[in-house]
């Protein structure tokens, strides 16, 4: 019996009735029994969190037409009779009546319901998945993730629970190991209390991650819409290379800064169950793609490059600080109450300058600068609120241990002022932040000379 492996398709590769049929051609060219993890169709998630926070029927009716659509797009390639029309009619039903209750009052009670909201994304695609592969092989079958993913109840960005999720996921095993054919859902996990969580944007690719881990899998594919991971994103510098080999500490860091290819915390599992990561194009699987590995072959200096938009830069001045102890661990307990996360750090004597991760907020509708926590810290400090910036990852190994890299860097981006460095934390990065609208240029002066 061969080892288990998981392949993962995104957003992008389940778009059409014909990327979908190019997954279903991908997975039966492997030998090894795989679980298919699937995203929402390309669009679907990013309607179903603007349907959570329209306040108008009309618009919310307007999302939930596109997303039939898509959809319906999506199932045209097979039979009218076939049962999967009424699969998808009977989900979009109980998705409608989601959609026709006005939004809740209570926070709480908001974020719960989201999380139901958005899992028919995955619960639609999945279904489309199966039904395609059908037509090709016997035997396919779709696991229902909330049933497989234990998580905790952190509604709209859960935590799983992997011991619990690797008891749960013993009979997918038995299954998987005599053959049979499973596609499941990512993205979404289920509490022990029953209800339908989800594992924060883009977390397809941390559920395969899971349950890779849960299965004892050989290895975690993540097909996508590129050749692997490139040493910048190709949308941005049409000269980007992909990668062979990538370690997974660089994986990581590309992951944290940017790189949309991967999600930064679908590395963990893999790391510590010593699964190795594939990360391939699904539309055009000769290409070859990365592999990610403990050890790569080499370890270049500077290996990539990436870049997060939207950046907020947060400087918080109070001469309260001048020689004080506890006023970081003030004021992180704020921004921690306030459910904020903090990228950057640089501090001086009397302030602290931070970056929060705008980007990342937006695509769930939340506010990152609340007028309660800006006020709470206008308490003790002065504090000044610059947007519109970019931050940029220059990834490798051993970066400012042997050799300075900032130089290269400051010759990249000058004549455009440097809002903020840092270099030091991490033997794997130098992060920088500029404005927005200048950031594309410096990364094709830095891949240039990569
Ligand atoms: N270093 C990188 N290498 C490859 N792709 C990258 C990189 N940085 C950003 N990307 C972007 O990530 C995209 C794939 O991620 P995403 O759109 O989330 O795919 P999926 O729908 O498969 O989850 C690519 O189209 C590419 O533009
Ligand atoms: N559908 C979810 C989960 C996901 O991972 O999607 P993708 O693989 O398309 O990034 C989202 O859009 O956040």
């Amino acid at each position: 019996m061969l080892p288990i492996h998981v392949a993962k398709f995104g957003g992008t590769s389940m778009a059409d009735a014909e990327s979908i049929q190019a997954c279903v051609e991908v997975v039966e060219r492997q030998n090894n029994p795989s679980l298919v993890v699937v995203s929402a169709c390309a669009g679907v998630t990013n309607r179903l969190v603007a349907i959570s926070y329209s306040h108008t029927q009309t618009e919310r009716q307007r999302l939930f037409d596109e997303i039939v659509d898509i959809h319906c797009q999506a199932a045209s390639a097979l039979p009218k009779e076939n049962a999967v029309h009424h699969h998808l009619a009977q989900l979009h039903q109980l998705l409608h009546m989601l959609v026709q209750q006005a939004p809740d009052t209570l926070e709480s009670h908001q974020r719960q319901k989201r999380d139901e909201l958005l899992s028919f994304g995955e619960r639609c695609s999945s279904r489309l998945f199966a039904t395609y592969w059908s037509q090709t092989a016997a035997d396919v079958e779709v696991a229902d993730a909330r049933s497989l993913l234990v998580t905790n109840s952190h509604f709209g960005n859960a935590s799983p629970d992997i011991g619990k999720t690797r008891e749960h996921c013993a009979d997918l095993r038995e299954q998987l190991s005599q053959g049979a054919r499973v596609v499941t859902q990512g993205f979404i996990g289920s509490s022990e209390e029953g209800n339908t969580t989800t594992l924060g944007r883009g977390g397809s690719d941390y559920s395969a991650a899971i349950l890779a881990s849960a299965l004892d899998a050989e290895q975690l594919n993540i097909w996508t819409d590129v050749a692997g991971i490139y040493t910048t994103d190709p949308r941005i510098c049409s000269e980007a290379r992909p990668l062979e080999q990538i370690s997974f500490a660089e994986a990581a860091e590309l992951a944290t800064f940017g790189a949309k290819v991967l999600h930064p915390k679908s590395l963990k599992p893999a790391i510590e169950s010593g699964i190795k990561v594939f990360v391939g194009h699904s539309r055009y699987p000769e290409k070859g793609g990365t592999l990610i590995l403990p050890e790569p072959d080499e370890r270049p200096s500077i290996r990539a490059l990436a870049r997060r938009k939207n950046q907020t830069l947060l400087t918080v001045n109070s001469v309260d600080m001048l020689h004080a102890t506890g006023f970081l661990a003030r004021l992180f307990d704020i921004l921690a109450r306030y459910d904020i996360s903090v990228d950057l750090v640089t501090t001086s004597e009397v302030s602290i300058a931070l970056t929060l991760d705008e980007e990342g907020s937006q695509a769930n509708g939340l506010s990152m600068l609340p007028e309660a926590m800006l006020d709470e810290l206008r308490e003790f400090a002065t504090v000044t609120i610059e947007q519109g910036l970019s931050l940029i990852a220059v990834i490798g190994n051993d970066i400012g241990h042997f050799g300075d890299i900032s130089p290269w860097v400051l010759e990249a981006a000058s004549p455009v002022p440097i809002r903020l460095i840092c270099q030091g934390a991490s033997r794997h990065n130098l992060c920088f932040l500029v404005a927005d609208e200048k950031a594309e240029n410096i990364i094709k002066k830095l891949h240039a000379k990569l």
